[in-house]
């Protein structure tokens, strides 16, 4: 059984990422690599092998199950809907389509029911990625005492500025210890040994519109009555979003109770031991699939809050599994014809 899928932007950091991820979980797919003109024939890993990258612009879809799309907003913008013209189901890695009220936007631990209501348009949206762990671990937390509530400041690595910011990240490091000039290019100021309170465009409210993006993406996928204020942090970090949460509840909740409801959660990972380094930090999560969870405490300054410590691959839970995960989801509602 064979889906052909897709993967726009296979040469960048979310693209090469969703390559692995379609390998490590063994989808049945006949895979095709696509990016921008500047990589024809460039070859990506996949597994043990290599695929050769072909021109988004100059590929034909016909036949084509599911596209995994992440070349950024306004390539999706423009070409997603093209391509569902062809392709059953596109899955949208940018911020673009996720707030349309015809795209699903899923994480499916929390919210994969929504897909059995149909896909008007043919695109399910991915969320952000500090959207996509935080709804990981607030779900059970929800279901058990309902969130009225969240307070959160991200603390997230230069990945989740593509692979230029990588570099740069990289160089600037460097070019401080040779006092080199610093260079600053993908950033508003120097990123190495510094941090900086701002992801995403400002909006006229103050916020930026990562921290919107937050805010109204956990209404979507979660509930539209629980309220929410993000400060977004970049921080040198390489790979791995960190979150400092706090949750107020309607209904009583220890922090006993929620240890024991996340070590059940799908998709959760509890490490709260309360010790020197009994926690995870993101250089631990790079590579894995979990959203871990760690310093589960009662906040007292609330009626009923807890504070959690929340960390993930952002390449990979907030990105590319999780695009992996939904077609997974797909095939296994049977929404996806897979040839014999
Ligand atoms: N990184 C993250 O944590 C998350 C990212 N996303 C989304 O995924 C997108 C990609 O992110 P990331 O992988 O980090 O970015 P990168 O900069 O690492 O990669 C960008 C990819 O887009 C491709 N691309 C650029 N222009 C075109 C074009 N005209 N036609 C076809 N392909 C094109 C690039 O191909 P080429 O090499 O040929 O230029 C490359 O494969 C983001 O813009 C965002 O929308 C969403 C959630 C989280
Ligand atoms: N903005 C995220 C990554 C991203 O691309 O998000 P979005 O798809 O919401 O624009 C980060 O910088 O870490």
């Amino acid at each position: 059984m064979t889906i052909k899928v897709a993967v726009v932007g296979a040469t960048g950091n979310v693209g090469r990422e969703m390559l692995s991820v379609l390998k490590e979980r063994q989808f049945p797919a006949d895979v095709v690599a696509l990016a921008s003109n500047r990589s024809i024939g460039v070859e990506v890993s996949f597994g043990d092998g290599v695929l050769k990258v072909h021109a988004l612009e100059h590929y034909d879809f016909k036949g084509t199950d599911i596209v995994l799309m992440s070349a950024g907003g306004a390539i999706s913008k423009e070409w997603a809907p093209k391509i569902a013209k062809d392709v059953p189901f596109v899955i949208d890695n940018s911020s673009t389509w996720r707030m349309d009220r015809d795209v699903p936007l899923i994480v499916p631990e929390v919210n994969a029911g929504v897909l059995d209501e149909g896909v008007k348009k043919g695109i399910i949206a991915n969320p952000n990625c500090s959207t996509a762990q935080l709804v990981v671990a607030l779900k059970p937390l929800h279901d058990e005492a309902t969130i009225k509530r969240v307070v959160v400041s991200t603390y997230q690595s230069v990945s989740g500025a593509g692979k230029d910011a990588m570099d740069e990240l990289f160089r600037q490091t460097r070019a401080v210890f040779v006092a080199d000039p610093i260079e600053v290019e993908n950033f508003t100021k120097q990123i190495a040994f510094n941090v900086i309170p701002h992801i995403d465009t400002f909006l006229d409210s103050g916020y930026t519109k990562e921290e919107w993006k937050m805010m109204v993406e956990v209404q979507k996928i979660l509930d539209p009555d629980i309220q929410l204020t993000a400060t977004c942090v970049r921080v040198p970090v390489f790979i791995g979003h960190s979150e400092s949460v706090n949750v107020e509840f309607e209904k009583p909740i220890t922090a006993a109770r929620a240890r024991a409801i996340l070590r059940e959660a799908p998709g959760c990972l509890v490490v709260d031991k309360h010790e020197d380094g009994g926690y995870v930090t993101p250089i631990e999560c790079a590579g894995e699939d979990a959203t871990y969870i760690s310093r589960i405490r009662k906040d007292p300054t609330v009626e009923h809050g807890l504070s959690l410590w929340v960390v993930s691959d952002n390449l990979r839970k907030g990105a590319a599994l999780n695009a992996v995960q939904i077609a997974e989801c797909l095939l296994n509602r049977g929404l996806v014809s897979a040839e014999d």
